[in-house]
């Protein structure tokens, strides 16, 4: 790393952003964040931010379309077969083009629709993107092959902006290739979704080292689909019924083991500690998971019908919180005070009135303890899932690369 403070990147600004031009979009996902990533960029077209980004590629794991020039109404028209996209003004095309993509069965025939290609191929997208201008990639995937991809896009000069933990909050030595990749080629790495879905966290964490600070500790709910699911349970009604829920809702990953196990807030107190100049690796996290060995097992398919293995544990759990008066909460702990720093994550029963039982909804609640917040952390509350806010994060870092401004990353 540079002479500057972990995760605090001082880069020059982008001179092709600096130009004026749009930036060039692909997104890679259309699911339940990058949908919403679609109905945000369609609004944007309608607001002063109209010109900043054009979206030239959108994929899923199954299909793909492309256009250079942008995924306007005629283009998407020619591209998609439909007939709608091309009566629309341009303000709806991107989301129309995005919108066909996503809703593309698998078997559909690629022969009317030369740029869209039956199989979504990352080499495809590279094809796309060259150094004429600045381009961004948007990651709403949960996809490790696209995760392994971020250092080299940001070696070839390609932003990325991502959703997925996986880049970052994945083994140590990825992050280590993505920060030098960024640190050797002057990209931007916008992650602030990855976090908080988008709460200035991150960015407090990456201030606070840039004015002198040293992190001392960071405790918090980190997860916003456990906290509204611990919110939520009552101990009456079935916790699967919750969980059903709570995947309907979008707040979960799209397999909600990746919740329930840890494994998901593992991502964030790495990607967390890592930012605080802690470069810990997966394993330096121990975990508590919630999932049953009968359940971890079971196919992805099968899933939903498995669910109520864990509602005895939780009950269990649940009862013996309620009789002591406490709260169930899914916490993670990093403290850097010790020899060696070592971080948790697991479920605690907490007394009603801790600071880190309070909240509401899908809220994320983080203490940061640092030189200047030694006694009293700085905390930072507020909806840590969810579509809306996640897609804000990433077009919110989007922007920032397009306009040639830094971006926390
Ligand atoms: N939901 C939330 O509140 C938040 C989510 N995130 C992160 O956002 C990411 C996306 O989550 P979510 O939208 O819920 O997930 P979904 O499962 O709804 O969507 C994932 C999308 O990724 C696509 N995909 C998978 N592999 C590839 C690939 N190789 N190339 C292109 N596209 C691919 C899938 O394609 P197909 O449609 O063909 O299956 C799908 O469209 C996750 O990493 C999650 O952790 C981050 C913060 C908050
Ligand atoms: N599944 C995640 C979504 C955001 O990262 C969570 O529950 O927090």
């Amino acid at each position: 790393m540079s002479a500057a403070a972990p995760g605090i990147r001082h880069v020059s600004a982008d001179p092709r952003a600096a130009s004026g031009e749009s930036a060039r979009v692909a997104l890679l996902g259309t699911g339940t964040v990058g949908r919403a990533v679609l109905a945000r960029l369609e609004a944007l077209q309608r607001s002063p931010l109209s010109n900043r980004l054009s979206l030239v590629h959108v994929a899923n794991s199954r299909v793909a379309a492309s256009d250079r020039t942008g995924l306007g109404p005629t283009a998407t028209a020619s591209l998609l077969g439909v007939g709608d996209a091309a009566s629309g003004a341009s303000s709806t095309a991107c989301a129309s083009a995005g919108a066909a993509v996503a809703s593309q069965p698998a078997a559909r025939s690629t022969a009317a629709a030369p740029a869209l290609v039956r199989r979504s191929t990352l080499d495809q997208l590279e094809a796309v993107l060259d150094g004429a201008a600045t381009c961004i990639v948007i990651d709403a995937t949960a996809s490790e092959d696209v995760a392994t991809r971020h250092a080299r896009w940001l070696h070839q000069g390609v932003h990325v902006v991502t959703a997925c933990k996986l880049g970052q909050g994945g083994p140590l030595a990825r992050w280590q290739a993505i920060r030098d990749a960024r640190v050797a080629a002057g990209t931007l790495y916008g992650d602030s979704a990855t976090v908080g879905a988008g709460l200035p966290v991150l960015r407090a964490l990456r201030e606070l080292q840039a004015g002198g600070d040293r992190i001392h500790a960071i405790a918090g709910v980190l997860s916003g689909s456990l906290a509204w699911l611990f919110g939520q349970f009552d101990g009456l009604r079935p916790f699967s019924g919750f969980v059903r829920e709570a995947r309907a809702a979008g707040y979960t990953e799209p397999d909600p083991r990746d919740d329930l196990s840890g494994e998901d807030v593992r991502r964030k107190i790495l990607i967390l500690a890592r930012a605080a100049g802690v470069p810990l690796d997966v394993d330096d996290v121990a975990v508590e998971s919630l999932v049953p060995d009968e359940l971890a097992h079971v196919p992805v398919a099968d899933l939903d019908a498995s669910l109520a293995l864990l509602d005895t544990p939780l009950r269990t759990r649940f009862a013996r919180a309620y009789r002591n008066g406490e709260k169930l909460r899914f916490i993670a702990r990093l403290d850097t005070r010790t020899g060696r720093p070592r971080a948790t994550v697991g479920l605690e029963s907490l007394p009603a009135d801790d600071p880190l039982a309070i909240g509401a909804g899908t809220d994320n609640r983080i203490a940061i303890w640092s030189d200047r917040y030694a006694e009293q952390p700085l905390v930072i509350q507020g909806p840590g899932a969810g579509a809306g806010v996640t897609a804000a994060a990433l077009l919110d870092d989007a922007l920032r690369i397009a306009q040639g401004n830094r971006v926390a990353g």
